[in-house]
């Protein structure tokens, strides 16, 4: 099986490796069709579908993947969330799923809801470069404990359910 993963960030094409684990997974770069810093879920979960779409149509690929990073509030709550969005399809079958939230901290959230990417107000405030391609804000935030590699995999494996399990069809 061929997979597509829409992103040339290293970090989700080791999540969608780990859940695909034996497939052959590659990396095409697309276009998400949405912000540079996604905001809302409905933005995030558009995102990474029209990731997953582009890339499935790059090559001949027998799923395409898609995974879009976003910032988010819950209903009737001020706090802004780092929220995760996958999608996977086949070109007419879809999967699509959430990974982890995680509340970011005061000064950070006020940077994003003024503008800034989340990317870069990262690395400005850890003092690194990239973090978005390593342990992301999810590692910084929780000491190392869910890196953004592990939070990723839990929305790829969510987004698969229909892949994996007949009770959608
Ligand atoms: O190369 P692509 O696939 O675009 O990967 P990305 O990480 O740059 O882009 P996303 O669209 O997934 O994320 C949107 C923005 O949110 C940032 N972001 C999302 N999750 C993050 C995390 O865990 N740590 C740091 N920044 C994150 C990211 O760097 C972008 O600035």
């Amino acid at each position: 099986m061929r997979i597509a993963v829409g992103s040339g960030n290293p970090v989700k094409r080791d999540a969608t490796e780990r859940v695909f684990d034996s497939a052959a997974v590659v990396a095409e770069p697309v276009s998400s069709g949405v912000s540079e810093q996604p905001t809302g879920h409905d933005e995030t979960r558009t995102g990474a579908e029209n990731r997953a779409l582009a890339c499935l149509d790059a090559d001949a690929y027998d799923l395409g993947v898609g995974i879009e990073g976003g910032v988010a509030r819950f209903a009737g709550r001020d706090d802004l969330f780092l929220v995760m969005w996958a999608a996977v399809t086949d070109g007419t079958r879809w999967g699509r799923g959430t990974g982890p939230s995680l509340r970011l901290p005061e000064t950070i959230a006020d940077r994003v809801d003024a503008g800034e990417e989340l990317g870069p107000v990262m690395d400005d405030v850890l003092g690194t470069n990239d973090v978005a391609k390593k342990q992301g804000a999810a590692g910084a935030f929780t000491a190392g404990r869910l890196s953004r590699t592990d939070a990723l995999e839990s929305a790829v494996v969510s987004a698969a359910a229909p892949f994996l399990c007949d009770l959608y069809d």
